[in-house]
């Protein structure tokens, strides 16, 4: 530890938290961990073990009131996000929520109306995608403009299973606001109306859960996009977006990692979980978050974009409940959150 390194206090020590903790230990400079809380203090003491100096809490609060720790990560499901991170900007410090921001967007504005009383930018959302090379190529190539405007977009987020209890209403705010945070940010505009469909269910497909999905979302510049879910496909997991402009497409998340050929097969591996695939971006994202919160700011989705992506999955919902196109209700954006 130098100096200047961000000492950070991690919330939550479940599956995320464990890996942000190695993360942070292992992969990210100019950081250290101090402090990790979790009410499942074993598990906390379990992410914290080999981290030198890094000590354990049962109450959660305590790590974000601790006058040592500069910024802190918050990994715990989204349901306990809003005190945390009330805590964490009455206190001035930045702070890495993992999505959701908040599971609605009414204490999504709350936290949104507490940061802006606190007068700078302190929270951003763990939209990792935003990271990830490959997305960032597509959303430097589409501001270039290159190809021409995006009329449509074809998206597939593909996951091998799902954990016990996993609903439809999670398959829309758990796992599809990914897309709807990755079209709000490659377009640059608002999502405007969403439309939930439901195809032939999959025998793969837990009791009870309508998998897979065809989500259409519509943006406020006419850009359509539709998102095939299926998060029992069984065989991998899987992450790809197709930009259809008007001179050319692109697509993102085709293949990745090394192709071979050998006797009787040719091919490369199809990744096995969000970890495998998104590795790469979830290190950038909390390496530029250690160089942004040293300075005390953020650099990524910030706490209007969870409000957003948190007003979109509301209309989801109504969507999927309703069976009809469903249009997002949200406030303008404030001056506030005016420069991205
Ligand atoms: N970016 C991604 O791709 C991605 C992937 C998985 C999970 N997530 C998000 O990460 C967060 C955590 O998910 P997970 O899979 O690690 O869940 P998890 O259930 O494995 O772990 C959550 C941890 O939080 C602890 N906890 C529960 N209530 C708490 C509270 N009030 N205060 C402090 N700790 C509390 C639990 O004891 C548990 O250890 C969720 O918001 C989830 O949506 C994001
Ligand atoms: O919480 C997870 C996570 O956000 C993954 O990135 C996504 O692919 C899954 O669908 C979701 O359940």
């Amino acid at each position: 530890m130098t100096e200047q390194d961000l000492r950070v206090g991690l919330v939550g020590a479940g599956k995320m938290g464990a890996d942000h903790a190695r993360r942070l230990h292992e992969r990210v400079s100019n950081a250290k961990l101090v402090a990790i809380g979790d009410p499942d203090l074993d598990r906390a003491k379990r992410a914290a073990s080999g981290i030198e100096g890094c000590r354990t809490h049962g109450d959660p609060a305590e790590v974000i009131s601790t006058s040592d720790v500069d910024a802190v990560v918050l990994a715990t499901p989204g349901a306990t996000h809003e005190p945390l991170l009330l805590a964490a900007i009455e206190r001035g410090i930045p702070v890495l929520c993992e999505k959701p921001l908040t599971p609605d967007s009414k204490s999504a504005l709350r936290v949104v109306e507490a940061e802006q009383a606190a007068g700078r930018r302190l929270v951003q959302v763990g939209f990792m995608r935003r990271f990830d090379p490959e997305y960032r190529e597509l959303k430097r190539l589409l501001d270039a403009g290159d190809f021409g405007r995006a009329l449509l977009m074809h998206c597939a987020h593909r996951n091998p299973s799902t954990p016990p209890g996993f609903t439809d209403e999670m398959m829309v705010f758990d796992s599809a606001v990914h897309e709807f945070d990755t079209t709000r940010w490659l377009l640059d505009e608002e999502i405007a109306a969403i439309t939930v469909r439901h195809p032939r269910r999959s025998a793969t497909a837990p009791e009870g859960l309508r998998d897979p999905k065809l989500i259409t979302i519509e943006s406020t510049g006419g850009v359509v996009v539709d998102v095939e879910l299926f998060v029992n496909c069984g065989f991998g997991y899987q992450v790809r977006c197709e930009a259809v402009c008007e001179r050319g497409t692109a697509l993102v998340g085709g293949s990745a990692g090394m192709f071979s050929h050998t006797e009787g097969r040719w091919g490369g591996d199809v990744t096995k979980d969000f970890r495998d695939r998104f590795m790469q971006a979830f290190d950038l994202e909390f390496q530029r978050w250690v160089h942004a919160a040293r300075g005390g700011g953020i650099d990524g989705a910030s706490a209007w974009d969870g409000y957003a992506a948190a007003a979109v999955c509301e209309a989801g919902l109504a969507a999927l409940a309703d069976d009809c196109r469903t249009e997002v209700d949200m406030i303008a954006k404030p001056d506030f959150y005016s420069t991205s």
